[in-house]
Order: structure tokens, then C-alpha cells, then sequence
């Protein structure tokens, strides 16, 4: 599938990829409509570009599968595919255009290979353009990472994964950059921009390959840990904001900063997403209280009976004053 292959490109890659392969398949269009009127007015067709043995090599949209093949992470699958399906409809325009060219019949079936191979070229080049439009709508441009419409996608099966299986937990934490309005203030919203990427960085670069986390709003992160009970993720998150407060970003010989606090909670199967999420706010918010740069977790058992997102955002806060466990930094 070309999900598996690609799954290393971001969106900037899909942009590329979607606007690449949309001027390639232009030119090949172009290509077609001549053959098609060169076949109905029988006018011979004599460039290079339409019977060369290597034509293929050097129409636009071969120079720019040639270009991306020596990328490895393109050299499989699909790409393959395609390559295979271009070079076969060059083949098999290149026999129809001979014989228009000596003058003789066209052959049935040598024009209906043609056109059906047309079609699957296209079918199969369409495929992946609309993947890569699709792909591109699921990062955020600034941070490169998953946006909060894709990642609430991973929520669901996250959900419905707990549902199927009563042993199985996943837990979420909602991190959110302390002070940021003040680096916007002080030093501008690129700087602030660039924090925000150098944050996705350390947190993308800091979980399991089957975490996620993803840009959820402004300069808020949600994380999603499968298959991990509170505590262990806790830990985890804990070492991620300690990581954050160790990796200043370097800009123009200045240091700056840059710390977060984190709100840790299990994906809770006896209410609705929006409440797990939610209780990950609330966690994330007691943080901030606490001092910024700290990581409160909450017990989605500590809160039973408050299942509905109503319920959780009016009375949750009090009980988590009761229930909720904070990992703070030692402060002098
Ligand atoms: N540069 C930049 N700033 C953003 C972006 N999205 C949101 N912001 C800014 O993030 C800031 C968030 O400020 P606040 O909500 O007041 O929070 P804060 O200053 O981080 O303070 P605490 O969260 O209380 O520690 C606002 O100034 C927003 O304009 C973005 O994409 N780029």
C-alpha cells in the first residue's frame, strides 16, 4: 500500500509530491491528445519525444519519476508500479504511431492495449496525486506534525480498540508551551513559529514509533500513547518535559528556553472522547497552577461516574484537587 511506503513524508513532501505530479501528468496529457489527433487525421508523427526506444526517459513526466527513483523510499511498490505502466504505454504508442507512420492499418488490438493502458496510467498516477492531496491535509505545515483533524482519527481507533478489548489501555497527555505569548512579544511570530517546530521536534523525536503526537491548537500538543497504563506514561511524559527544558532552541547566538507543562490521563472507555481529552486539559491546566514546567497526571478511575463531557468539565476540577498526582521539577 502507499500508506506504508510513505509514511516517513510530511506535509511539505506531499505539497511537492501532489504539485509534481499534477505539472507531470499535464504534460503527459498533452502527449495523448497529439497521438489521439495524429491517429484520427493520419498525420505521421516524427519527433523524437513520441517514438524514441527511450522515450519514456525523457517525456516531463519520466524525468521527474527518474528524479524521484533515486530516492530510495520511492524505489518500491506504487512507484514501481508506475514506472512500469509509463514505460509500457510509451511501448505501446510508440507501435501504433509506427504503424501510422508506414502508412498502414492501425491494428485493433494494438490501439486497444493502447487505450487501456492508458487508462490504467491514469488511474494509477490520479491514485497517488489524490494521496498526496489527502496527506497534505493531515499535517500541520508549521510543526510538520499530525493536525487535530487526523489525530482525532487515531483517537477513534484508539476508542474502539479499548472497546474490543477490556485488557487494553492507551493513555493521552495535552502539553502546552509555558509563556509563549512572550516569546511572540519579545521576539516576533517567526521566532515563535520556530518554537513551536523545535518543540515538535524534541517531543517527535522523544516517543515510541507507534506514539503520536500532534499539533492540537495554537501551541497546544496532544500526545497518544497505545497499549500504556497512567503510571508508565507519567514516567514517560515526565522524561519528555525534562527533555524540553534541557533543549533551548539556538537562535542567532541567543539560547531561548522553552518549557511546557503536561497533563497525563487514560483514554477512558466509559465516556466519550471529548471527556478523556478534556480530562487531559483539566490536567494540563492544575500544571499551569502548579507552576508551569510539571506534569499532572489524573486517574480516569478517580473521576467514575462523571462520563459525560458536561459532567467532567464542571466537576472535575474539584475532584482532581483530591485525585490528581503531580511530578514537578525542583524548584529553588
Ligand atoms: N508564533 C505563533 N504563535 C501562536 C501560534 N498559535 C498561537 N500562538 C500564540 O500563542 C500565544 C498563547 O498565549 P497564551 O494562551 O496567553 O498562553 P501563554 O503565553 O503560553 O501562557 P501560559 O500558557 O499560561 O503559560 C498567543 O499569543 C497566540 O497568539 C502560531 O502558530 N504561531
Amino acid at each position: 500500500m502507499i500508506e506504508n511506503q510513505l509514511e516517513s513524508l510530511h506535509h511539505d513532501d506531499f505539497e511537492q509530491l501532489a504539485t509534481d505530479i499534477k505539472q507531470s501528468l499535464e504534460a503527459h496529457r498533452y502527449w495523448m491528445q497529439t497521438i489521439t489527433t495524429a491517429l484520427v487525421t493520419r498525420q505521421p508523427i516524427v519527433e523524437s519525444q513520441f517514438i524514441a526506444v527511450d522515450a519514456h526517459l525523457h517525456c516531463c513526466f519520466g524525468r521527474w519519476l527518474t528524479k524521484i527513483l533515486a530516492d530510495e523510499l520511492f524505489q518500491q511498490g506504487s512507484f514501481l508500479k508506475i514506472e512500469q505502466y509509463h514505460k509500457q504505454l510509451h511501448d505501446s504508442a510508440r507501435t501504433v504511431i509506427n504503424q501510422l507512420n508506414q502508412h498502414r492499418e492501425i491494428n485493433i488490438d494494438d490501439f486497444e492495449r493502447f487505450m487501456r493502458q492508458q487508462k490504467e496510467f491514469f488511474d494509477m498516477v490520479m491514485m497517488l496525486f489524490e494521496f498526496s492531496v489527502f496527506n497534505k491535509q493531515q499535517f500541520d505545515p508549521t510543526t510538520r506534525l499530525m493536525n487535530r483533524r487526523s489525530v482525532d482519527s487515531v483517537l477513534a481507533n484508539e476508542f474502539s480498540r479499548m472497546q474490543r478489548a477490556d485488557d487494553y489501555h492507551c493513555c493521552i497527555a495535552m502539553a502546552d508551551i509555558d509563556h509563549f505569548k512572550e516569546v511572540n512579544d519579545l521576539w516576533g511570530h517567526d521566532v515563535g513559529d520556530l518554537l513551536l517546530s523545535h518543540t515538535a521536534k524534541i517531543f517527535n523525536d522523544a516517543i515510541r514509533r507507534h506514539d503520536t503526537v500532534s499539533r492540537y491548537g495554537g501551541e497546544e500538543f496532544l500526545f497518544i500513547f497505545p497499549d500504556m497504563q497512567l503510571q508508565q506514561a507519567g514516567s514517560v511524559v515526565d522524561r519528555i518535559r525534562t527533555k524540553l527544558a534541557e533543549s533551548p532552541l539556538s537562535h542567532h547566538g541567543n539560547r531561548l528556553g522553552v518549557t511546557a507543562s503536561f497533563g497525563v490521563t487514560q483514554l477512558c472507555r466509559h465516556c466519550d472522547i471529548k471527556g478523556s481529552v478534556k480530562r487531559a486539559d483539566i490536567a494540563m491546566y492544575a500544571a499551569k497552577e502548579s507552576g508551569r514546567n510539571c506534569t499532572v497526571t489524573i486517574d480516569s478511575q478517580s473521576v467514575n461516574g462523571q462520563t459525560s463531557y458536561e459532567h467532567l468539565n464542571n466537576e472535575i476540577t474539584e475532584l482532581m484537587r483530591q485525585h490528581c498526582h503531580l511530578v514537578a521539577p525542583e524548584r529553588n
